[in-house]
């Protein structure tokens, strides 16, 4: 569970919430109709008002209306949705209550963590089911009967097909969370067999900073006179978010990551590749440079990956390099930037990748590296976000002096990459190299080629 009121040294000057979470209109979440021991719990985490989508959504839902819900990134959608599921629990007490789908394995975590924090009061039992983890033992939980699971389409798909006994036909309220990206990935196979064995007689729930043609598709299909509660025109990133662009030529590109890593260093970052293997490279490249990096991408083993997360989350490290896999959903509250390393090809992408910094209040920074070859798929992002954004200042004469040692990790990370490929037997990119210890060796060997500089805690900017 997150702690908006932790603290973070780039957003110093923040006040204790911004315009999402301000309420001006003595609204509470008693108020909203929430009941008293929810509200309580709401307390106990900080949650002093209801955010903007809460007091938009919530309300409607406890009138029994199907929702869409849509506003920015951090703007507590996940609490729209937890609250009056909760407070139907209480009402309702029932076994197999609630079905969440989420795209991504960790953002359904994050989701079950919610869930448990919001409802431990009154005595929630969650479940996650998701790929990459044995299917056995989650057979074993849902044979318990959680009140709420929270899952990735096709896992769930999976058990609701070979798990005996298993079956959601009681279920009251399904949430499709990010649900315009579930349908995007493919998953609209795994959704539709799904509806097909829940209940009709059900409340649907659907939330995202970003909605589809495709959602209006998932509509027609599932939602039931849906209430569109929309806190901000459809592609909005939050105003405490200061985005920067930085043109650069593409043979350059590592050595400009180098400097703004410098420039910014002291900062927790997540910086976004736009593939698994130039996300494993880039994060062997760095740790040659002697900056405490991991990878988190979709080829890595799913302890690894949460391992990769965790150690981000508890600071033990400042940067954490990853596919689109993180840019959905997560919530880390020490999040200071964001690097767009690689232009995502998928415009609303942007919008969720900027949106891990700046959230619930706080003050965040994104730099999107633009080369020779990026500017038609940049100039889509700002079209899509409705603004001209300003560029990064940089010393370009700075970065020159970089290119030795850069050149030097470069080429250790190549022979790293290969090593690993033979290793795993896999042919070229599809390795499952992550924080091992063996490659934490490797980069800790390595910091002389660039000292610590990198990676020491510096003032921040
Ligand atoms: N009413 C509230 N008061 C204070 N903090 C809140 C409130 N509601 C939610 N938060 C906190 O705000 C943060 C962002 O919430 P959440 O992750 O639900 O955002 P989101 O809108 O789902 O973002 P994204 O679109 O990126 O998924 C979380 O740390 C959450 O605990």
């Amino acid at each position: 569970m997150t702690d908006v009121s932790e603290d973070n040294t780039l957003q110093k000057e923040e006040s204790d919430c911004d315009d999402l979470l301000k309420n001006e209109t003595d609204i509470t979440f008693e108020s909203l109709g929430i009941a008293n021991v929810l509200c309580q719990t709401c307390a106990e985490l900080g949650w002093k008002t209801p955010s903007k989508i809460q007091q938009e959504a919530i309300p409607v839902a406890l009138q029994g209306n199907d929702v869409i819900g849509l506003a920015e990134t951090g703007s507590g959608k996940t609490g729209a949705f937890c609250l009056p599921i909760l407070h139907s629990l209480l009402e309702q007490p029932q076994r197999l209550f609630a079905l969440v789908l989420t795209p991504t394995r960790e953002l359904a975590f994050q989701i079950e963590e919610q869930f448990k924090a919001l409802g431990s009061s009154i005595g929630i039992k969650t479940s996650v089911v998701v790929g990459g983890v044995d299917m056995m033992g989650q057979a074993l939980v849902l044979a318990k009967k959680p009140h709420v699971i929270v899952a990735t389409p096709g896992r769930l798909v999976d058990h609701l097909e070979k798990t005996k006994g298993f079956s959601l036909r009681s279920l009251k309220y399904l949430v499709l969370d990010e649900a315009d990206r579930i349908l995007n990935m493919d998953f609209e196979a795994e959704v539709d067999k799904i509806l097909k064995v829940i209940p009709r007689e059900r409340r649907t729930f659907l939330f995202s900073a970003t909605m589809t043609g495709k959602v209006k598709k998932l509509q027609r299909a599932a939602l039931c006179k849906p209430v569109k509660c929309a806190v901000n025109s459809k592609y909005h990133t939050v105003d405490k978010l200061l985005q920067y662009y930085l043109f650069i030529p593409a043979k350059d590109k590592d050595c400009y990551l180098t400097a703004v890593i410098n420039d910014l260093a002291g900062n927790a970052m997540i910086i976004f590749c736009s593939t698994c293997a130039n996300t494993q490279r880039t994060a062997l490249m760095l740790r040659n440079l002697g900056i405490s990096a991991v990878p988190l991408h979709g080829q890595m083993s799913q302890a690894k990956r949460l391992g990769a997360l965790n150690k981000f989350k508890s600071a033990s490290l400042s940067v954490l390099v990853a596919t689109d896999v993180a840019s959905r959903g997560l919530d880390i509250p020490r999040v200071d930037v964001v690097l767009n390393f690689d232009v995502p090809t998928r415009s609303k992408d942007y919008i969720h990748r900027v949106g891990r910094t700046a959230r619930a209040g706080r003050y965040g920074k994104s730099v999107t590296f633009v080369t020779q070859y990026d500017v038609e798929l940049y100039q889509r992002i700002e079209e899509l976000i409705g603004k001209k954004l300003p560029a990064f200042e940089i010393q370009h004469n700075e970065v020159k002096v970089l290119q030795e040692r850069v050149s030097e990790a470069q080429r250790y990370a190549r022979i790293e990459m290969k090593e690993q490929q033979m290793k795993n037997g896999k042919r070229k990119g599809q390795e499952d190299v992550s924080d091992s210890e063996e490659m934490a060796a490797f980069g800790e060997s390595n910091k002389k080629i660039f000292g610590n500089k990198g990676g020491k805690k510096r003032k921040r900017k």
